[in-house]
């Protein structure tokens, strides 16, 4: 059987697709403002982007700003991301500070998630999971190609390998360059959905060519998709009044 993730009463994986939103905030007024604001939103799941914060290499910086974002959302789950430049990120940092920093977090109970990049060393990953598992953290483990589409075996075993390693959620988000090339991710989620997945998983075709995967996981086999507020942090990304409403409509006629 197919596990689930919950968080804060969240399950992905069974039902509708869940929607989260990321925060894009430079500084920590920015990000509270936005924070505010999210609570006037149908979301289910929060994604704190901290490679946008202005203070996004400093470990206790980003503690004291993620208990505050904490004050306000007390009950969304939230998903903590440092996205490398190399993979569509703000800033380029260390693997020493990437892994300090994600453990540090990991270990503060304030995140229900952690996201962690698949092309990193098994073992890195491997110890970065254990604190994880240690924290009742769940773990993404994500890869992201902002220039191509790769085939679709490809895609299907960066999924698999994401698995492999201990993810909970394997996620992948790629850029069409053509119509077929968002046919492909769909057919990769498709198979993942059908033959080899036993657990949530995300996929993303990005950019406007892409925005249909951003609404049919329902029917593809996609746990989860990004939803923009004011401020996208990918490109394609649709608002979540729109997602809800789509996804709810070809839900009805499933
Ligand atoms: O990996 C993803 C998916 C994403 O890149 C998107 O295309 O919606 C947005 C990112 O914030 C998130 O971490």
């Amino acid at each position: 059987m197919k596990k689930v993730v919950t968080v804060k009463g969240v399950t992905i994986g069974e039902g509708l697709p869940k929607i989260c939103v990321p925060m894009v905030g430079r500084t920590l007024d920015e990000l509270l403002e936005e924070a505010n604001f999210l609570q006037s939103l149908d979301l289910d799941v929060v994604e704190w982007r901290v490679d946008f914060f202005e203070d996004a290499e400093n470990i206790d910086k980003i503690k004291t700003a993620l208990q505050a974002i904490r004050e306000v959302l007390v009950y969304e789950p939230i998903i903590f991301t440092f996205r490398n430049a190399k993979e569509g990120g703000e800033r380029e940092v260390s693997k020493e500070f990437y892994f300090e920093l994600n453990k540090t977090i990991a270990s503060t109970k304030l995140i229900d998630i952690v996201d962690i990049e698949l092309f990193n060393e098994e073992e890195e990953i491997q110890t970065l999971i254990d604190v994880a598992r240690k924290n009742d953290v769940a773990v993404i483990i994500s890869n992201h190609d902002f220039d191509k589409t790769p085939p679709k075996e490809e895609i299907i075993s960066r999924l698999c390998r994401a698995a492999e390693l201990g993810g909970d959620i394997p996620k992948i988000a790629v850029m069409p360059n053509s119509a077929k090339d968002v046919i492909t991710l769909l057919d990769a989620t498709c198979i993942m959905k059908e033959k080899y997945a036993d657990r949530p998983i995300i996929t993303v075709s990005m950019d406007g060519k892409g925005a249909i995967s951003r609404l049919t996981g329902e029917l593809f086999g996609s746990d989860l998709t990004f939803g923009a507020a004011k401020k996208t942090s990918a490109p394609g990304q649709i608002s979540v009044a729109d997602l809800r409403k789509i996804i709810q409509l070809l839900h009805n006629n499933l």
